[in-house]
């Protein structure tokens, strides 16, 4: 089938969160992890590439970007969506911009639109700030948050360093008055010389706005949320028939490298139900992963049990100032990488990974290719089917702040029923 939306995702999890929103619509949707090797065979109307380039160097992950789009062009997409992390996260180099630009390059166009808005995950921007629930970016877990702590919650500031032509803003009160104001106020804008414009969006019919006055635009950028009206837009996103579910071993474990607050307090609300095993970075770079792999050995995968590095922001920045945050962030996403491929070799068939670099790191250690998407766990978060090592396994990738509490055992419980 030919493509008529190709997405980019800057990682993992924020794919299988792009595409579960897609699938909502019913419409047929392929993740794909990487670019694919070869030229584009058996697409779906939705295609969905998967990379790991949101804590990259500008220039890979620009690299990594157009070649993704240089496939999804030959798969015919006409309209192209750069998803990136509902809280905006990007280093003080910044890739959401210099990407943006690199597509907007490649594909001729004067001016995007930036939207990150996620209401049912409690994101909305409003005049070109973004909040977490009830405060601004700044003042959120994502102040601390390992990788990318977030120091400022408007939207134009941020994006301004990293992208070379002006950056605007329509605010709250022009979405409100419909599609028509919207594409008005953006061909003004256009007119102005504004070739980035921040859209605010408070509530899903925000969103609906937006999607309808943008979905003709070759590039759309944003969180999944704006991205999941698209299918209904286009035509061209028809359903496809849903292979059955592959019949899985009960083996499971639980990974988490992901040190956001909900993922915290997910990973304390599991250890009262599960073993755990809690790996250190200091101890990983002068011992290794031996005594994780020796601990995994001695569990039964029925019990799901559970491998974290999630700390508190306090021993994440002494871990840091120890190693340095890419050393200690690449020690534990090696290990649990490593812990992955042990248990699916001892017969694990369940994956549930916490965290997006994680998610990365782990998923390309199990040598998944493509995922099948299936019903979401909690908003953004769906179980996907896949290949890995000749065997069939299932597989969440948790975002760091999505999912209730009980989102470790709530997926474990559901896997079953798909
Ligand atoms: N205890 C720790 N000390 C230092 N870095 C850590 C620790 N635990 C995890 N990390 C790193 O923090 C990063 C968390 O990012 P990620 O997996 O994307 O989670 P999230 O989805 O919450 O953003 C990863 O690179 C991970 O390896
Ligand atoms: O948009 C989102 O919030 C997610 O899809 C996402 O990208 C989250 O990233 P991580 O928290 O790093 O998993």
């Amino acid at each position: 089938m030919a493509t008529v939306l190709g997405c980019i995702a800057d990682d993992f999890t924020g794919a299988t969160d792009l595409a579960g929103l897609l699938a909502r619509s019913g419409a047929a949707v392929r993740l794909r992890m990487g670019v694919p090797d070869g030229p584009p065979q058996d697409t779906a109307g939705i295609e969905v590439i998967a990379l790991k380039i949101r804590t990259a160097p500008v220039a890979e992950a620009v690299a990594q970007a157009r070649a993704a789009l240089a496939w999804l062009r030959a798969a015919g997409a006409e309209r192209v969506f750069w998803k990136y992390c509902s809280t905006f996260d990007s280093t003080p180099q910044g890739n959401i911009g210099p990407v943006a630009e690199a597509l907007m390059a490649d594909l001729g166009v004067q001016q995007t639109i930036y939207c990150p808005a996620f209401p049912e995950n409690g994101r909305a921007v409003f005049m070109g700030n973004l909040f977490v629930g009830r405060d601004p970016l700044d003042e959120s877990p994502m102040k601390d948050h390992p990788l990318t702590p977030m120091r400022d919650a408007n939207l134009m500031r941020l994006l301004a360093p990293q992208v070379t032509r002006p950056v605007g803003l329509v605010d709250r009160l022009c979405v409100a008055r419909g599609a028509g104001a919207l594409r008005a106020e953006l061909g003004r804008l256009d007119a102005a010389g504004v070739a980035h414009v921040v859209v605010d969006a408070v509530a899903d019919a925000d969103l609906g706005v937006i999607a309808e006055a943008c979905h003709d635009m070759p590039l759309m950028t944003g969180g999944s949320a704006v991205a999941a009206p698209l299918p209904g837009l286009l035509s061209g996103g028809a359903a496809e028939a849903r292979a059955a579910a592959p019949d899985l071993a009960p083996g499971a474990v639980v990974l988490s490298g992901s040190c956001s607050a909900m993922t915290r307090a997910q990973v304390s609300a599991y250890l009262r139900r599960a073993p755990g095993y809690k790996l250190d970075p200091l101890v990983l770079r002068t011992e290794g992963a031996g005594a994780a792999l020796a601990w995994l050995e001695a569990q039964a995968l029925q019990d799901a049990p559970l491998v974290y590095a999630t700390a508190e922001p306090g021993e994440v920045r002494a871990a840091q100032q120890a190693l340095g945050v890419a050393e200690a962030g690449a020690l534990v996403e090696d290990a649990l990488a490593r812990i992955a491929v042990a248990a699916r070799d001892r017969g694990a068939r369940r994956f549930v990974v916490a965290g997006g670099e994680t998610s990365g790191a782990v998923t390309q250690a199990l040598g998944v290719v493509q995922l099948d998407v299936r019903r979401e766990i909690a908003p953004g978060v769906p179980w996907c089917f896949a290949e890995s090592g000749g065997v069939d396994i299932a597989l969440t990738l948790k975002s760091g702040n999505f999912g209730a509490e009980s989102f470790f055992a709530d997926a474990l419980a559901l896997v079953d029923t798909l």
